[in-house]
Order: structure tokens, then C-alpha cells, then sequence
């Protein structure tokens, strides 16, 4: 079975407004978008219930993080329950601004990821290696050791609600991007990292996205490789670009 193209948008702290937000929601509301790609628009939390009330249907909505209790004393904090509850279906875990700023290990991801798929969200699900640990040889490893924390508390099962998002922390921001072989190398191993680990049926099915620096003029040549299965943008999801790496694998913009 084919696996759907998947085109995240992280919008991360931004924008400052409601007027820009809303100005983004008009960009999508109004595009052609391709109906293969599977859209997911992760906007700051304040954000999430006002942008989803505006935007298309088709376009889903994503938190950016979450925490693992349902409630309780936990100040500042958003509950995988709550966001159920406000039908917001997705959550980004694991981003490296996540792991590196606010300092969460890979347990603490797999913890989050475990109560997040309790409460039936989707989880993208951020692995990536640093520029030291790359020059060092360390990237397939890396990105093993922050998945097999995640792989160790799920069943086969919860693998169909998880996308792999692999963000070299080296491309994130930088507008450095990965070369094509040098995602589709990242992305086989951790495919075989899956297989391995998990099963092979988890390794075919289980989407692999790219992130780090993505734009409307590398997207194309990066969807040409077989094991990336979409993107996660950060900058440019800001912009109307954003629509034209939607419509990545379209053979000529509709
Ligand atoms: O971190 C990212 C998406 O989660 C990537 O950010 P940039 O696209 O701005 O490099």
C-alpha cells in the first residue's frame, strides 16, 4: 500500500497576530491544494481553536506539544484529553527546539507519545541528529536511540497514528537543507531501524517526513526519493510557498 504524502506546517511561536493568522488561513482557503497530500497546519496553542474554526476542512490542525497527564496541577501545560476534546487530532513531539531549549529527553517524548496515543491523537514524531554528531558518523545511531526510546512502550498497532518526522537539528532554521541522497540515506535506515525493531509491515506503512530549511525551490527534488514520504516546514509554512511544497509531487502547479 502506497503511503499518503504528508506536508506538516510547524508554525512554531509564530505568528505574533490574529491578523497574520488569519492572513495564512486565507493562503490555504484559497489555494489548489493537491487531494493526495494529507495537510497539517501546527500553529501556537492560542491559536489552535481560532485557526481551525476558519480554515478548510481538509487542512487538519496540530498541537505542538503536550503533556502526558489528562489534568491537574501541571501550570502551563495542555493535556492530550483537552486536545481531543477540541478536536484537534494531531501533536507534534519531540521537536529538537523541544528536546535541546526545554530539555526533554527521549523518555520524556516516549512518555508523552504514549499518553497522546492513549487519548487516540496522531503524533508527528521529531528525531534528528546535530551537526557534531553527523561530522562524527552518528546520525543512523542518534536517530535509533531516540526511537527505540518510543518504540519500547507501543504495540505494533499504535504505529498506523505515528508520523517520523527525521530534522537534522544542523538544517532546522539554517537554510542549510539535507541533500536528497543525504535524506533518503537518513530515511532507508531508520525504515530498516523500523523493520527491525518493530516489523517490517510497520517499516513499509509507517510514514517518514523531512524537515530542515524546506522550500518551494528543494522540495520537488527531495520528494523524488522513495523512502521521503513529505515534509515538516517550519519558515517557509509561514509563507505562500507553503502551498507549492503542499503541491510537491504534482507533476506542474495546479
Ligand atoms: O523545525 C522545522 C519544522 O519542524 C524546520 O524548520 P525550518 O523549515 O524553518 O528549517
Amino acid at each position: 500500500m502506497a503511503r499518503q504524502f504528508f506536508v506538516g506546517g510547524n508554525f512554531k511561536m509564530n505568528p505574533v497576530s490574529r491578523q497574520a493568522k488569519a492572513a495564512l488561513a486565507k493562503t490555504l482557503n484559497k489555494a489548489d491544494l493537491d487531494p493526495a497530500t494529507e495537510v497539517v497546519v501546527a500553529p501556537p496553542a492560542i491559536y489552535l481553536l481560532p485557526l481551525k474554526d476558519i480554515l478548510r476542512k481538509d487542512v487538519k490542525v496540530s498541537a505542538q506539544n503536550c503533556y502526558f497527564k489528562d489534568s491537574g496541577a501541571f501550570t502551563g501545560e495542555i493535556s492530550p484529553k483537552q486536545l481531543v476534546d477540541s478536536e484537534i487530532p494531531y501533536v507534534i513531539l519531540g521537536h529538537s527546539e523541544r528536546r535541546t531549549l526545554f530539555h526533554e529527553t527521549s523518555e520524556l517524548v516516549a512518555t508523552k507519545t504514549r499518553a497522546a496515543l492513549d487519548s487516540s491523537l496522531s503524533v508527528i514524531l521529531c528525531i534528528g541528529e546535530t551537526l557534531q554528531e553527523r561530522e562524527a558518523d552518528q546520525t543512523a545511531k542518534v536517530c535509533q536511540t531516540q526511537l527505540k526510546a518510543v518504540v519500547e512502550v507501543l504495540k505494533e498497532s499504535d504505529w498506523s497514528k505515528i508520523v517520523i518526522a527525521y530534522e537534522p537539528v544542523w538544517a532546522i532554521g539554517t537554510g542549510k537543507v539535507a541533500t536528497s541522497s543525504q535524506a533518503q540515506e537518513a530515511h532507508a535506515d531508520i525504515r530498516a531501524y523500523l523493520s527491525k525493531a518493530v516489523s517490517p509491515a510497520v517499516a513499509e506503512t509507517t510514514r517518514i517526513i523531512y524537515g530542515g530549511s524546506v522550500t518551494a525551490a528543494n522540495c520537488k527534488e527531495l520528494s523524488t526519493k522513495p523512502d521521503v514520504d513529505g515534509f515538516l516546514v517550519g519558515g517557509a509554512s509561514l509563507k505562500p510557498e507553503f502551498v507549492d511544497i503542499i503541491n510537491a509531487k504534482l507533476e506542474r502547479s495546479i
